[in-house]
Formats: C-alpha cells, sequence, structure tokens
C-alpha cells in the first residue's frame, strides 16, 4: 500500500486551487528542464496534492512549448500517484454543450511538434497505450462531477491537435463526422503517453469552452468566448478537484488496470547496451525498473 498524492494539472483558465493546507509553491528541477511553473502543495482533506498550472501562472507556455516531459518528471519525482488534466476544449457533439464537463476516455494524437517520450537511443520502451487513461480515477471525477452540480458526460474521444491556431472549417467536419472525435484541444498529448510511461494513473476531464468551428448556429471559436465560458468552468472544476481526495482515499492500493506497472516488459535495450546518461536522467520516471 502506498500513500496517495493527487495531481493536478490546471488548464487555460484554471491557474490555481484554494483551500490546501500546509500550501505552499516548491519549484522542482528535472533533468528534462524546468516545469511549467513551481508546484502548489499541500493536503485537502488529509491527502497530499499537487497542483501545476499547465501554461505557467500569467499563460507563458503555449500548447507547442509547455515542458510536458518536465512536468511529468516533476509530480513523479514529488512522489504523486495519480494525475488529473483539466481542460478547455472544443465540443464536436451537440449534447456535449458550452459548460459541461467530459470524463476523457481515448485520444487521436495529432500533434508534431513536442517531444513524446522519455525513452529513446541507449533505453528504448514501448508502453501500450491502448487505454490511456484510468477508469478508476475517472470513475473519482465523474462522481465529484456529479456531486457538484457538473452536467457531466463519461468517455470521450479528445482529438489532439498542435496548435496554436484552431481548427479550420474542412478539419473540424473531418474530426467529427469522420474520425469520430468527441472533444479537441492542444495539450493532452504527449502528456498522457507521457504519464503512462511515468507509470502514473491519468484522467482527463475536458471542460467544454465552445463548438469549434463546425455547428452551423454558433459562429467560428475565438478566445473572447472561450475565456467568458472559462470563467464559469474554472470554479465548476474547482469544486470537482475538491471532492477528489475523499473519493481516492489515503492509502492507495495498486491501480487494478495496472498503470502503476505499465514499464513492465515495456523497456527493449539489455542492461549492457543502455546509456548511463539516459539511465541517470530517468531516475525519478523509471527509477523502480533500472
Ligand atoms: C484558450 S483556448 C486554447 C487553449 O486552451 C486549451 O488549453 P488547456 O488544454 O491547457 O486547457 C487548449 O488545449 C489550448 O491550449
Ligand atoms: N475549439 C478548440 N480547439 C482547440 N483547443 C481548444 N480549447 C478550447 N477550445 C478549443
Amino acid at each position: 500500500m502506498t500513500q496517495t498524492k493527487i495531481a493536478v494539472i490546471g488548464g487555460s483558465g484554471l491557474y490555481e486551487i484554494d483551500g490546501l493546507k500546509d500550501a505552499d509553491w516548491v519549484t522542482v528541477e528535472t533533468p528534462w528542464g524546468a516545469p511549467s511553473d513551481a508546484i502548489l502543495t499541500g493536503t485537502l482533506d488529509g491527502v497530499e496534492m499537487a497542483f501545476l498550472p499547465r501554461h505557467g501562472r500569467g499563460h507563458v507556455h503555449s500548447p507547442s512549448t509547455v515542458p510536458y516531459r518536465a512536468n511529468i518528471d516533476a509530480l513523479k519525482r514529488l512522489g504523486c500517484t495519480d494525475v488529473i488534466s483539466v481542460s478547455a476544449c472544443g465540443s464536436f457533439r451537440e449534447e456535449m454543450a458550452p459548460g459541461d464537463f467530459v470524463i476523457v476516455d481515448q485520444f487521436i494524437d495529432r500533434t508534431f511538434a513536442r517531444e513524446k517520450s522519455f525513452f529513446g537511443t541507449g533505453c528504448v520502451a514501448h508502453v501500450s497505450v491502448a487505454h490511456p487513461t484510468c477508469p478508476r480515477l475517472g470513475d473519482a471525477c465523474e462522481t465529484a462531477a456529479k456531486a457538484s452540480g457538473i452536467n457531466v458526460h463519461r468517455g470521450g474521444t479528445y482529438l489532439a491537435m498542435e496548435g496554436p491556431q484552431f481548427s479550420t472549417l474542412a478539419e473540424s467536419k473531418m474530426y467529427r463526422e469522420s474520425w469520430g472525435a468527441d472533444v479537441i484541444g492542444m495539450t493532452n498529448m504527449p502528456e498522457a503517453k507521457l504519464a503512462r510511461e511515468a507509470e502514473l494513473c491519468y484522467a482527463s476531464v475536458a471542460m467544454i469552452t465552445d463548438y469549434d468551428s463546425w455547428h452551423p448556429d454558433h459562429g467560428e471559436v475565438d478566445v473572447t468566448a472561450i475565456i467568458a465560458t472559462l470563467m464559469g468552468n474554472a470554479d465548476k472544476a474547482r469544486n470537482l478537484i475538491a471532492g477528489l481526495p475523499k473519493l481516492l482515499g489515503e492509502d492507495r492500493a495498486a491501480c487494478p488496470h495496472g498503470c502503476d506497472r505499465a514499464l513492465e516488459f515495456a523497456i527493449m535495450t539489455q542492461p549492457d547496451a543502455r546509456d548511463p546518461a539516459l539511465m541517470a536522467k530517468l531516475d525519478a520516471v523509471a527509477g523502480r525498473m533500472l
């Protein structure tokens, strides 16, 4: 049995959370560079928490320049066991309306200008991301959302685009009609893949801000409308987060879905062929296996 430590990665509009006991912004250094910002640590209902604003306070990092590897490494280094991502997203479904939340369970990764793995030359690993989110964490997010009165949808496919521009109308229609995506954002990949490599349970909560550009009765997406919706969404997200510690509890058994054992059988490079410099960088992420 290990101790639960819940990490929350806050997206656009969610740059801090309140109510933490012994709250402290801590600076964490990683072999992958600096995380997006300092990390707010503390306890909520007796459970350890860590909050990281994905774009940094003041919204400094663009979706392409968020230091995804440093962020996940820093959370792992702090002892986090579970990661809840909270993100502003566009919707491809009429019924997933602005103000609603979606507990995402699948991704289509269309990003191309980001470092996507902790592994590489000198230590090659292939983890499964067939099921990239943790159903146990998804259950907790759904329950906490319902308890806060949020209109929540369980399950949805998140299209991760590179950005920073929004999609063209042709792309928006293709993602929705041909590819079956439900929501769209710019940040959950490679974040979810890296969390899996780091053996962290990961859940993604999409806060719907707009209908992207496909909807005939809504204009094309723009940041002003997104920010207006985000103001309401951020308070809802804080309420959802406040409910998680009681649901997840202080003691954490092994993940029934195996997220915390993802690296077993994943590392291909033989011990005598491994690059010592890369091995040193993997101390937090894969130390258990090396
Ligand atoms: C402000 S709209 C575009 C921006 O918002 C989302 O960020 P996050 O996922 O961190 O909430 C989206 O992915 C874009 O980065
Ligand atoms: N329509 C959209 N496309 C991509 N990212 C978003 N974040 C919020 N709305 C979005």
